[in-house]
């Protein structure tokens, strides 16, 4: 199936639009398993077992395992998310981009060796630069656009002339972007763009620019990010053809809820209250 269609099925069906972010560092986990890299993988099992049927996604994030040259861990737990929640695609958080002979192996490393059914990457090098990604039939490349981070605005905010053919005058970079990527570079319909949560009105604009894109949307939880703005900016409809998903993503919110022996319990009680609040605002 389509990464696009996975979405849209795990949306449904977990009537959920909140991706649970992988970011294990074994300094927060519980306390038999604390500073235990080699318990990464029973850590992040944990949270996929407590959580798989509230979310329509799962985000592990590459450094966090690398970090520990625990790479074998992220590749058991792609099998392991694959296995118990077949029904949810797994985005590799990884923001790759590269010229298209070194992209063509990152591209294998996020879909052959850790069969991810999407990487999040950088648009910064071009379209050439994301090729090799869509040249696996189905799979989705998620472009940041609109990053969460307050220095986002150092490049994104930049006011660029509007590219020939579009209406006279300026625009943000991110408004390039997006603009470019939904018109120009999605022909296969395997795109989708970062957009996030900590601004709710940029969300708006590039909901406005690229219709029928996935967007991943991290930012609520941890960096305070407003949930249901956010829902209210991005979401139009329960995705379809014409209708991009929103994907609400939160990491440390969820893993680290509780530091005791009840984590997973805890992790599946804030996944299951931020689950309510994003479908509250789309009611
Ligand atoms: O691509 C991302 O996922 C991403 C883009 C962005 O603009 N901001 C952002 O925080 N992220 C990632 O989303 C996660 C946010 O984690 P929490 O703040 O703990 O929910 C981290 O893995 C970040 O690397």
């Amino acid at each position: 199936m389509r990464f696009t269609d996975q979405l849209a099925a795990a949306e449904r069906r977990h009537d959920s639009l909140l991706c649970v972010g992988l970011d294990p560092e074994p300094a927060k986990f519980p306390l038999a398993w604390r500073g235990d890299a080699r318990r990464i993988f029973d850590f992040c099992a944990s949270i996929v077992e407590a959580t798989h049927d509230l979310v329509l996604a799962f985000k592990p994030q590459i450094a966090y395992f690398a970090a520990h040259r625990a790479e074998d861990q992220l590749e058991r737990l792609i099998d392991h998310i694959h296995h118990v929640a077949p029904d949810v695609p797994v985005i590799l958080d990884a923001k790759r981009g590269d010229i298209g002979s070194t992209a063509e192996q990152y591209a294998r490393e996020a879909f052959e060796r850790y069969r991810a059914d999407a990487v999040t990457l950088s648009p910064f090098m071009g379209r050439d630069s994301v090729e090799p990604y869509l040249r696996y039939d189905g799979k989705g490349a998620i472009l940041l656009c609109r990053t969460s981070n307050p220095g986002g605005d150092d490049l994104q905010a930049l006011r660029v002339r509007r590219e020939a053919g579009a209406a006279a005058g300026d625009e943000a970079l991110y408004e390039t972007i997006a603009r470019m990527v939904a018109e120009q570079w999605n022909a296969g319909g395997q795109l989708g763009l970062v957009v996030g949560a900590t601004y709710p009105a940029e969300i708006a604009r590039v909901r406005a620019l690229a219709p029928t894109l996935p967007l991943l949307i991290p930012g609520i939880g941890a960096q305070g990010g407003d949930a249901e703005a956010t829902v209210r900016a991005g979401w139009r409809g329960t995705a379809d053809a014409t209708t991009g998903p929103v994907i609400v993503s939160s990491s440390r919110a969820v893993l680290y809820a509780s530091a005791g022996a009840d984590h997973a319990t805890a992790a599946r009680a804030a996944a299951l209250a931020t689950r309510d609040q994003l479908n509250a605002a789309r009611r």
